[in-house]
């Protein structure tokens, strides 16, 4: 049996990288997060193209979380870098962070806010004027379909009520690129629907945004673009064209990540 190369426990330190790119909408280079013994990312370079819907896709454990966390000032690497329209994000946070929305995945929100008042709260961080915020976010909970619960304790919501007011938070202020960590994780089909026409709108108006998900469908009919991380590393990543090469993205993403298991270890769960 062949086992399988140990990842190295630290980037080359010569490894060869392009300069970052200045015109993507995000240029991250040689990212690498260690846990203690668990390198969770091991050097991931990627460009998101500026104007793009880019699906990030990976098996549980992959180290999607962890690339989207540093790539969007959440989580700070151990090595490498991320920039944002050009700016290293690590280097100068607060223009970095201005141009992205961020839809962190299990991040605590401020829940003892009414659905209403978080959105606003995360409108006047931003530094946006009052009038604005009000009706923002009063468009924003229209199509969220949250009208009728803006004024319940967010600790209240369901878990898909959860993850669209954390949503509604990300788009308040207009941002240039969205970074959406599993956006519809828990998300009824309806509302899955409405997320999805104001992301493509979104695009279609010159936003970027780049989403996880576990869903390869979803993100072969909604992405142009698509990256696959497995075990901390990409192991393809282009249009959605060249990554599935002719074949279903699930097919593809099977095919690449490989780990289909066999069922015969679960003999004792049959009834018969
Ligand atoms: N704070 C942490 N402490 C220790 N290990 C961590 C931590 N965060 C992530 N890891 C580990 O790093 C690896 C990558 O985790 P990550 O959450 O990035 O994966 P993911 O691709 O987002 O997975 P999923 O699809 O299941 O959400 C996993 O093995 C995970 O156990």
């Amino acid at each position: 049996m062949v086992e399988p190369t140990p990842a190295p426990q630290s980037p080359a330190v010569d490894s060869p990288s392009a300069p970052p790119d200045p015109r993507a909408a995000l240029s991250l280079r040689g990212l690498w997060k260690r846990f203690g013994e668990k390198t969770a990312v091991a050097g991931i370079d990627l460009d998101v193209p500026a104007g793009s819907f880019y699906g990030l896709v990976g098996p549980n454990g992959a180290g999607k979380t962890t690339t989207l966390s540093m790539a969007t000032g959440l989580l700070r690497p151990d090595h490498g870098t991320a920039h944002v329209h050009g700016t290293d994000l690590w280097a100068d946070p607060v223009a970095g962070k201005a141009r992205l929305g961020v839809l962190p995945d299990g991040v605590r929100l401020f829940d003892r806010l009414t659905g209403a008042q978080l959105i606003t709260y995360a409108g006047l961080l931003r530094g946006m004027d009052r009038d604005t915020v009000a009706e923002r976010t009063t468009d924003l909970l229209a199509a969220l379909d949250l009208t009728a619960d803006a004024d319940t304790f967010v600790v209240d919501y369901s878990a898909g009520m959860t993850k669209k007011i954390a949503l509604a938070t990300a788009l308040i202020h207009a941002p240039r690129t969205l970074v959406l960590d599993e956006p519809f994780e828990a998300v009824d089909p309806v509302s899955a629907a409405n997320i999805r026409d104001i992301l493509a709108d979104y695009v279609r108006s010159g936003g970027t945004v780049v989403v996880s998900s576990h869903v390869m469908d979803l993100v072969q009919r909604m992405c142009d673009h698509v990256a696959v991380v497995a075990g901390g590393h990409l192991l393809a990543a282009g249009t959605i064209d060249e990554v599935r090469g002719g074949a279903s993205l699930e097919d593809r993403f099977v095919e690449l990540v490989g780990g289909r298991q066999s069922t015969e270890g679960l003999a004792w769960l049959r009834s018969s």
